[in-house]
């Protein structure tokens, strides 16, 4: 707030230019104190914030159980997908955009063995980013890809595009079979704009639509509507044919804690009361990052230094001239694309012409069969053989220099 009020000519500056913005988040151009030096490849680490919440389910026999826990699970990164910036920072802040290629790589290691995160941005037009976590021990897989379409109405809007699939082993020795999790994503919208602190708010409703022939529908609210508190969730777990018989229920606040019963809402009592989870009080496992040098030159920490540097000390005209050499050199290479008539190869993943999991869950969880393609660039599916070719590179100095000569104008 204080920087707000310290602020508060380029602030309604900025309020005017989102009244009339093209729903293009990329295009907004936010006031320096509301500038993050986070890029958006960074937010797929939220999806794993605590990897044995995320391998839970692996371990537990029964499939309505595993439904739950999948659903405990998509609950507990809520808090660190849309209100850790505010938390840290007293707001929400504006994102870098990230440019075509950009990676963010990391790892957790903790009780549940090692878990890895590959996010990358694959498409450029529509903004897209898409990733893939992986738990060693369990086989437990996360991927998924996602765009934003925002609008406006007396606040930001903004509407995900694209979905996730998590697939857990299931059985026992050689007999594993793959379950999976179809997982819509939820609509959010941005409060406290006018007062210079804004903060989201998640709005409607999501799915997670499993192979094992359970669901779980996640409702979404905020103050001044159902409960009157803000971020309100409730959810049930269902058979997928029918929504009625409610085998588990949820109820409470995704940034602070929420309740999982058996049966019905009707029925919730102590002796009905499953768990609780304590949002605020988890504990996250820390996710590693290679030292700067290591990285390779495209991963986002590494590629953005010079720009975030500039964002800490608020050195704006150096933001703004560090910023322009890589947008440069990405339009230039999307440039010498076109004439050449080839496309930036995608390090991780590949745009897919049809999924399994869409074919099979895709119409009970109302997501298109071709994964929404023409708002997020393709159906984008982890390559392991791509991946595999990519951790076994090994680049020389005079590389590193080219790739960032040519790709970050630097
Ligand atoms: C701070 C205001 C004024 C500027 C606008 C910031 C916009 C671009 C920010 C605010 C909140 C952000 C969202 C917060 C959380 C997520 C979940 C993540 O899994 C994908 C990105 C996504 C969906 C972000 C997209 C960008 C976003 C919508």
């Amino acid at each position: 707030m204080a920087d707000a009020t310290a602020n508060s000519g380029s602030w309604s500056a900025f309020l005017k230019s989102i009244a009339s913005f093209n729903g293009d988040l990329s295009s907004l151009t936010a006031p320096p104190f509301i500038l993050s030096s986070q890029s958006l490849t960074e937010f797929s680490s939220y999806w794993a914030t605590h990897p044995p919440i995320f391998t839970a389910a692996a371990a537990e026999s029964d499939p309505a159980k595993r439904a739950m826990l999948v659903l405990k699970w998509f609950l507990s990164t809520l808090k660190h997908q849309y209100a850790s910036r505010s938390e840290q920072f007293g707001n929400e802040k504006k994102p870098l955009n990230p440019f075509l290629g950009e990676l963010f790589l990391g790892s957790w290691n903790d009780e549940a063995g090692k878990t890895t995160l590959i996010s990358e941005q694959v498409s450029h037009h529509p903004p897209a980013t898409a990733y893939c976590i992986r738990n060693e021990k369990t086989g437990v897989q996360l991927e998924g890809y996602n765009a934003q379409k925002a609008s406006f109405k007396s606040t930001i809007i903004v509407k995900q595009i694209g979905h996730a699939v998590l697939t857990i082993p299931v059985g026992s020795g050689d007999s594993k079979e793959l379950e999976r999790y179809l997982i819509t994503l939820p609509s959010l919208h941005i409060e406290g704009l006018i007062f210079g602190a804004p903060f989201v708010e998640l709005d409607g409703s999501t799915t997670i639509t499993s192979s094992s022939g359970y669901s779980a529908k996640i409702d979404y609210s905020g103050k001044g509507w159902l409960s009157g508190k803000k971020n309100t969730v409730i959810a049930t777990v269902f058979p997928t044919d029918n929504e009625k018989e409610v085998l588990y229920n949820v109820t409470g606040q995704w940034t602070k804690e929420f309740e999982i019963y058996e049966g019905p809402a009707k029925k919730n009592s102590k002796s009905t009361l499953v768990s609780v989870y304590d949002a605020a009080g988890t504990s996250q496992s820390e996710l590693k990052l290679e030292p700067l040098e290591k990285q390779h030159p495209l991963e986002s920490r590494r590629a953005w230094s010079k720009v975030a540097e500039a964002i800490q000390k608020s050195d704006m005209d150096t933001v703004s001239i560090e910023k322009t050499k890589i947008e440069q050199a990405q339009r230039l290479m999307r440039a010498k694309e076109n004439a050449g008539n080839h496309t930036w190869e995608r390090r991780y993943f590949k745009a897919a012409t049809e999924d399994e999991t869409l074919t099979l869950l895709g119409k009970a969880a109302g997501v298109p069969l071709d994964g929404d393609k023409d708002k997020t660039g393709g159906l984008w599916r982890f390559d392991a053989e791509k991946a595999a070719k990519a951790d076994a590179e090994q680049l020389n100095d005079e590389q590193v220099a080219e790739i960032e000569k040519e790709l970050l104008g630097q």
